[in-house]
């Protein structure tokens, strides 16, 4: 059995792209982590909530994952409020940043952890622009205060790189993992 190790609906919605036999199971880790860097935060985060959920399913394949921006030498994990959105976003505007999402699976002993990353450019956003997005979008449990799939689409000039990466769960590369577990017979 396949378990999402994920209170994401987007992660839950993006891995049915893949296969609809799976469960979820929500990791109680604390995502608290001193690393300054992004690909290696991301990576750390995607391991421990599923190695927190394999702990008690030892005989499933566990996928974890975490998505952060990286923005101007800054990390943006989800904003602390809406001062911290409109900064965060403002950062963005005008500018390309990255989306890293770590993604991890488990099954006992096997391991396999991945880090894809996605450049995004946001056009520029105008004040009105930012208070009427911040107005309507639920960004508060999005990193880097933004929805790629809701209203922020307007604001995106130019992607490079996994669409799906940026929603939350690099979805090519998560199934080519998935894959290599089938073809191990560790599935
Ligand atoms: C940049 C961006 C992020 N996001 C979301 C994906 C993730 O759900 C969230 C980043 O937070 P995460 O901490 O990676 O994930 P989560 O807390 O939502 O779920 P869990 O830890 O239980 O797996 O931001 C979008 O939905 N759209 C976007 O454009």
């Amino acid at each position: 059995m396949i378990i999402l190790a994920s209170a994401s609906p987007r992660r839950e919605e993006l891995l049915h792209l893949i296969t609809d036999d799976f469960k979820v199971v929500v990791s109680c880790v604390d995502e608290d982590a001193q690393i300054a860097d992004a690909k290696k935060l991301v990576r750390f985060l995607a391991e421990k909530k599923a190695a927190d959920v394999a702990r008690s399913n030892p005989h499933d394949v566990v996928i974890g994952a975490d998505t952060v921006v990286e923005a101007g030498g800054e990390i943006f994990g989800k904003p602390a409020g809406l001062a911290d959105a409109r900064r965060m976003i403002g950062a963005m505007s005008g500018q390309t940043h990255f989306v890293h999402t770590g993604v991890c699976v488990i099954k006992g002993d096997v391991r396999v952890s991945e880090v894809c990353s996605t450049a995004v450019t946001f056009n520029t956003v105008g004040k009105e622009e930012l208070e009427h997005y911040l107005r309507t979008e639920d960004i508060m449990d999005k990193a880097g205060a933004y929805a790629i799939q809701g209203g922020a689409a307007k604001f995106i000039a130019r992607i490079e790189g996994c669409f799906f990466n940026v929603v939350g769960l690099p979805v090519s590369k998560l199934y080519q993992i998935l894959q290599r577990f089938n073809e191990k017979q560790v599935m």
